[in-house]
């Protein structure tokens, strides 16, 4: 039998991390950890723990190992498949959320999510401003199943996924009018600059929420005229952009006719966020 101590030496992953993977196996927080670190585990708890430690190693997100990530302060469970929500998509969240309050207060309306993953952005939204109803959409089966484990874990009823090529998802549905809000985080990244990404990145998260095409636009160009059938008027659509693309999908949203256009950035100065209004 190893100790605690003697186990987090054997791993060749950052101190944090490996504390993080014991304390999931062990059913214990960080504080136990750090209090009993002269306590033995089981052989099986070793076991476990040094092949998670060589997965991490070779670049597996540790937010897959633990099945979980925090976002907007809600608890997401994750798993393989689907995208890892990332701290950059809460400047879009918190802009929406702030945009409902100012603009519709209590008043009902509708919001819809283009490409869900784990729910993040639905899920945030449907969870800060309970009278909106949030209709999120997605491709992927594995992001439909784990949007709607989310869903059922945050205890949300305001909120229905639907698996589909982005508006093609919603055909047969009875929308009683147009949305107010239409939000995206698209897959942005270029064909070609996926090979440049982290191997954490590239070789463990799905290529479906990342490949935005040729130059990584396509998804804007797909989603932005379509959008005009399905907004109200003066409704708002609102993106996750690349930090280099902030031009040419503010160029795309003029194309289409959008209003009051603008860019919004994240802490560190980078475009992040493009919006405009019908
Ligand atoms: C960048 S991820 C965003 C996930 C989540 N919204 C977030 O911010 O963490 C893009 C998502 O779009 C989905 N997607 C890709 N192509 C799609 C399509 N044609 N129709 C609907 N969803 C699509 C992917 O499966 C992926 O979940």
């Amino acid at each position: 039998m190893v100790t605690i101590n003697n186990l987090l030496r054997k791993s060749e992953n950052s101190i944090l991390d490996s504390i993080l993977v014991l304390g999931k196996l062990l059913d214990v927080d960080k504080s136990y950890i750090y209090t009993y670190g002269d306590r033995e585990v089981s052989k099986e708890v070793e076991e476990k723990f040094l092949y998670l430690m060589q997965e991490r190693a070779r670049g597996y997100p540790i937010q897959y190992i633990l099945g979980e990530r925090e976002f907007m302060g809600l608890d997401f469970y994750l798993e393989e498949g689907v995208l890892v929500p990332r701290p950059d998509t809460e400047i879009l969240v918190e802009y929406t959320i702030e945009y409902i309050n100012k603009n519709y207060g209590d008043r009902n309306i509708k919001v819809l999510d283009l490409g869900i993953g784990s729910g993040a952005i639905s899920l945030s939204i449907a969870h800060y401003c309970k009278n909106t109803f949030v209709y999120g959409v997605d491709i992927s089966d594995t992001a439909i199943k784990v949007a709607n484990l989310n869903k059922d874990k945050l205890n949300l009823f305001n909120v229905n996924f639907y698996k589909g090529d982005l508006f093609k998802a919603l055909e047969g549905l009875d929308l009683d009018g147009g949305f107010q809000i239409i939000a995206s985080n698209p897959p942005y990244i270029a064909s070609k600059e996926i090979e440049n990404l982290d191997t954490t990145v590239k070789d463990f998260e799905p290529r479906l929420a990342l490949d935005g095409g040729f130059d990584g636009l396509d998804f804007y160009r797909k989603i932005t005229p379509e959008s005009k059938r399905f907004l109200d008027d003066n409704g708002l659509l609102i993106y996750e952009i690349g930090y280099d693309q902030g031009e040419a999908v503010v160029e795309i949203l003029y194309s289409e006719g959008f209003n009051k256009v603008s860019v919004l950035k994240d802490l560190q100065g980078l475009d992040r966020v493009v919006l405009g209004t019908k």
